[in-house]
């Protein structure tokens, strides 16, 4: 990692508006640090920081894009110009990620290339068990289209790959999969390129939901605005909250991105950025991971196609919030459905703005939403208590030294082995610790198992807000 803040130093990366030491770039506003239960290494505050302020500066030299490594190779640049038409923007950073990839030590990105994640667990990366162990159809869609979608943009791409000499190794889709996984988890987006830019020293940023902070930021303003006056760097940043920068920076006129603390940060603290707002299936999928509080979590049910149709509602604000509540969307729709037909024209005004039309129809709305949730519980064939169990197994197989011991005292025998049928691993071969392999399975396992568990937990809370507003209402 020292040679990567070296190295990075020498191409003007810098955590503060002055010229970074010469020895590292880091250690005035971040330094790297590791938090094991969020996200992993990551920076924390090198002093206390004030909203606003910017924290990292990373130069367009700096940015690993096709275009940069085109305009540095010229053999590269000639093939993939050739194959550009058939090709999107997001393969051709996968390709060239992969030509530096390649070149090993010769390669000018060589100390970041090094110092990358060597495996992830997106949702792409999951075989057909883990991916079953999602149990609901649509995450289970989701990341078999991943899947599907990745393989044929590898079988596209071959060609050119093979133009370009790659050896045997980088090849395989298991290479490609780790650079898509690269390329979707790690970019940052600049106008001029859709795939977006690999950014050395900017991708060690952990992610955090971009309104989890909107409590603080009334009283953040006028501090911001003070630090905006001493800091020219800052005139950009747009300080109310309607305007939020999504990503907490930019590639800005300076020609370098531009990161700014999106909130107070006391020393040692984690300092996050908000990659964008993302339901936990979305983090998932482009990034491999969930948070347990998402306040931009979605839960979707299957709901009865003309109840999709009628109104002027997109499907996808059909949704329950983490606490149960329906969506405002859902709300209305599931109004507008319990109407007769011969009625909803009449009521569509009072239905679109949101308020309550009776105490019958808004009866049978919790009615039907309540009983809708629980048959989908139903459906499921374990519970979120049983699951909430089995993320725990997981977890302590994980960090196990005996798993033998660990599975024979848990009442999850049988799950386990499914799970080593499943890698055709015999019971008796292996060893008290358990194969990295397998180690990697049971945490995007476990993942999937976590993800299942908050879709019930949010299900069960909306049977209990249908069953607290049925009696409430019913006593009306
Ligand atoms: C841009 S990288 C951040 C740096 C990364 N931790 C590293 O060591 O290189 C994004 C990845 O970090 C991890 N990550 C970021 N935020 C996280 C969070 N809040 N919880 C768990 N994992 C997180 C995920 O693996 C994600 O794909």
């Amino acid at each position: 990692m020292e040679a990567l803040l070296r190295w990075a130093a020498e191409l003007g990366v810098s955590d503060s508006l002055s010229a970074p030491a010469s020895s590292s770039c880091l250690g005035r506003s971040l330094v790297v640090a590791d938090f094991p239960d969020a996200g992993g290494r990551g920076f924390a505050a090198a002093r206390d920081l004030r909203r606003g302020e910017l924290v990292l500066r990373v130069p367009r030299a700096a940015l690993l894009t096709s275009d940069r490594v085109m305009a540095d190779d010229p053999r590269i640049a000639s093939c993939v110009d050739a194959h550009r038409p058939r090709l999107s923007s997001i393969q051709r950073l996968i390709v060239c990620l992969l030509a530096e990839v390649g070149k090993g030590k010769s390669s000018g990105w060589y100390l970041y290339l090094s110092q990358l994640p060597t495996y992830y667990t997106i949702l792409a990366t999951f075989n057909d068990f883990e991916i079953e162990a999602l149990q609901v159809d649509d995450a289970i869609w989701v990341a078999q289209k991943a899947v599907s979608a990745i393989r044929s943009e590898w079988e596209e791409a071959a060609p050119l790959m093979r133009e370009l000499d790659f050896k045997p190794k980088l090849l395989m889709f298991k290479t490609w999969l780790w650079a898509f996984a690269t390329v979707s988890s790690r970019t940052l987006h600049v106008a001029w390129d859709d795939a977006g830019c690999l950014c050395p020293i900017g991708d060690l940023f952990n992610y955090a939901a971009p309104d989890d902070d909107t409590s603080s930021e009334e009283q953040d303003t006028e501090e911001a605005m003070k630090c905006q006056e001493r800091n020219v760097m800052l005139e950009e940043i747009k300080l109310d909250s309607s305007s939020e920068r999504m990503t907490d920076g930019g590639y800005e006129d300076s020609n370098a991105y531009c990161l700014y603390a999106r909130k107070r940060y006391r020393k040692g603290e984690q300092v996050l950025l908000g990659y964008g707002t993302y339901t936990n299936l979305e983090l998932l999928e482009h990034y491999g991971f969930l948070l347990d509080e998402n306040p931009n979590e979605k839960t979707y049910i299957q709901l009865d196609s003309e109840l999709c149709t009628m109104g002027t509602w997109p499907k996808d604000s059909l949704y329950i919030h983490p606490n149960g509540h329906p969506s405002f969307a859902l709300l209305c729709a599931l109004r507008l459905g319990a109407t007769p037909t011969n009625r909803q024209k009449s009521f569509s005004h009072k239905i679109y703005s949101g308020s309550m039309l009776s105490v019958e129809n808004e009866l049978e709305v919790m009615k039907r939403l309540g009983s809708k949730c629980v048959e989908t519980l139903q459906q499921l064939p374990t519970t979120a208590e049983l699951d909430g169990r089995l993320v725990h197994f997981l977890r302590n197989l994980q960090n196990s030294t005996n798993w033998r011991v660990d599975v024979e005292q848990s009442s999850f025998g049988q799950e386990f082995a499914a799970f080593l049928r499943f890698h055709s691993v015999d019971l008796d071969c292996t060893h008290n610790q358990l194969l990295v392999r397998l180690l990697r399975s049971l945490e995007r396992w476990e993942l999937a198992v976590r993800w299942r568990c908050s879709y019930k937990i949010a299900l069960t809370k909306c049977v209990l807000y249908c069953k607290r507003l049925i009696n409430e209402l019913s006593l009306q």
